[in-house]
């Protein structure tokens, strides 16, 4: 899981069009929230769909190791067992988070508010990232830590019962750590509040009113107010995991840029908290239809028909940054092809992902031939007005810092390219897309 894995180099040279139909797997942080909260309900938990990539099997292991039964069916059901809310174990090795800092934040608060100790350690990568955005109301709950400098991984959290019940306003626009202090306000007696100033995607809130936790969403003064009543038991539940935009966005942007492609991308989840990314497509002239409009789990999904297109640049209003804060990188590179400047800001939490996102993709573009400024918060790019890029010198690569959004977005620029694009690591994109060099083939008709 941490990444051990030797470096996978790959060059992505320019291909045929995009066509027939193929489906991206399973959302990933709703299959992490599936196993977590099947993991503290009593009974059987069946998950379809599931995202079996290494961040979500890195979850799945972790609460094996607190107690839960998760298995894997021969027809790719997965099962979950659950200990039921308050009686997670003792791990009793350290929970190996890997690359994915959503395990890691969303388990710090679980075990925040169990009696038990866990040792938190993840790689290269994971180990740079702040945690300290949940120890600071982690702690306020009664929990303690002992952190590696700046707050980081390795890191040992000592769980408290009961805890105590807060009010906390998010000091940045994060999912993971509103997940985190509710997922703690779950074996909290009392109410745990969350106020949103800005909204961040609402997996955790709609998941947990399904396993029948009480919870309710208000709005007061614009801000979004989550409060979580403790210690409710949750009911297993039926779970069936729609595809994941952000898994399909590379595909999109591919077939958007390659002449002659026509490709539908089936059971595409569209939750508003996650799509503005079709939507900034679409500003700039992007033919993606939606199709079949309808209900999966309870998210809307659709799919995606996707057509080459000539784009324009955009200003992207920075308001749209948290229902599409993963997707920036593949942005990046449909905004290098477009006609005209596409200016973006705003995206300062870009910096502390898997790597640096601003820095990693102005880099990596420039090393691919495609004109981008790097501003404090965000970047600024002149695109070639459809032409594809020159591609990587030979004997460079871009560098991709452990990140599989870079490697898969220079993958598709790559795609849209003379000369092909050098990627030096490919081996991170299993963390959340085990299947993207398979669907690629077969989209491209190279399979
Ligand atoms: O809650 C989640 O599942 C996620 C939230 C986002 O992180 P932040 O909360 O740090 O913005 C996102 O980048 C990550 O891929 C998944
Ligand atoms: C930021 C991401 O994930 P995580 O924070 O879970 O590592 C991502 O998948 O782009």
């Amino acid at each position: 899981m941490s990444h051990s894995n030797p470096p996978s180099p790959k060059r992505f040279s320019g291909s045929g069009p995009l066509t027939g139909r193929i489906r991206v797997p399973g959302d990933k942080s709703i299959s992490h929230r599936s196993i977590m909260l099947g993991a503290l309900a009593v009974g059987e938990t069946r998950v379809t769909g599931l995202l079996e990539g290494e961040d979500v099997l890195a979850t799945a292991a972790a609460m094996r190791a607190m107690g839960a039964k998760v298995e894997r069916g021969e027809d790719g059901t997965w099962r979950i067992n659950g200990v039921g809310v308050g009686s997670l174990l003792q791990p009793q090795q350290a929970l190996d988070m890997g690359n994915s800092g959503t395990s890691t934040r969303l388990l710090m608060g679980l075990v925040a508010s169990h009696p038990i100790t866990a040792m938190f350690t993840g790689d290269a990568s994971l180990s740079k990232r702040p945690m300290g955005r949940v120890i600071d109301p982690l702690s306020q709950m009664g929990a303690s830590f002992e952190a590696s400098p700046g707050g980081r991984l390795p890191l040992m959290l000592r769980g408290i019962s009961p805890a105590v019940p807060i009010t906390y306003r998010l000091p940045v626009a994060s999912a993971q750590v509103k997940s985190a202090v509710l997922l703690a306000g779950l074996n909290t007696a009392g109410t745990t509040t969350v106020i949103e100033p800005v909204p961040t995607r609402d997996h955790s809130e709609r998941m947990l009113r399904g396993f029948g936790a009480s919870l309710e969403v208000g709005e007061e003064n614009g801000e979004r107010i989550i409060r979580i009543h403790g210690e409710a038991d949750l009911k297993p539940q039926d779970i069936v995991v729609p595809g994941d935009p952000s898994s399909a966005a590379f595909f999109a942007v591919a077939a958007l840029l390659v002449p002659g492609s026509d490709l539908v991308i089936e059971n595409v989840g569209l939750n508003p908290t996650r799509a503005a990314l079709f939507d900034v497509l679409r500003d700039m002239g992007g033919q993606i239809e939606e199709l079949d409009r309808r209900e999966v789990g309870g998210e809307p999904v659709a799919d995606l028909r996707v057509r080459h297109s000539a784009l324009s640049g955009v200003e992207v209003d920075p308001a749209v940054v948290p229902a599409m804060v993963d997707e920036f990188p593949i942005l990046f590179v449909a905004a290098a092809l477009a006609q005209g400047t596409t200016t973006t800001s705003g995206l300062e939490e870009l910096r502390v992902k898997e790597s640096d996102r601003i820095t990693a993709m102005a880099n990596a573009l420039t090393l691919a031939g495609a004109r981008a400024e790097e501003r404090e918060d965000g970047l600024v790019i002149h695109g070639t007005g459809g032409d594809p890029l020159p591609g990587t010198p030979a004997g460079a690569e871009v560098t991709t810092h452990l990140d599989h959004r870079i490697a898969m977005s220079m993958a598709v620029a790559g795609l849209a390219s003379r000369e092909g694009v050098a990627v030096d690591d490919t081996a991170p994109v299993a963390t959340s897309f085990p299947t993207f060099e398979t669907l690629l083939a077969k989209a491209t008709g190279t399979s």
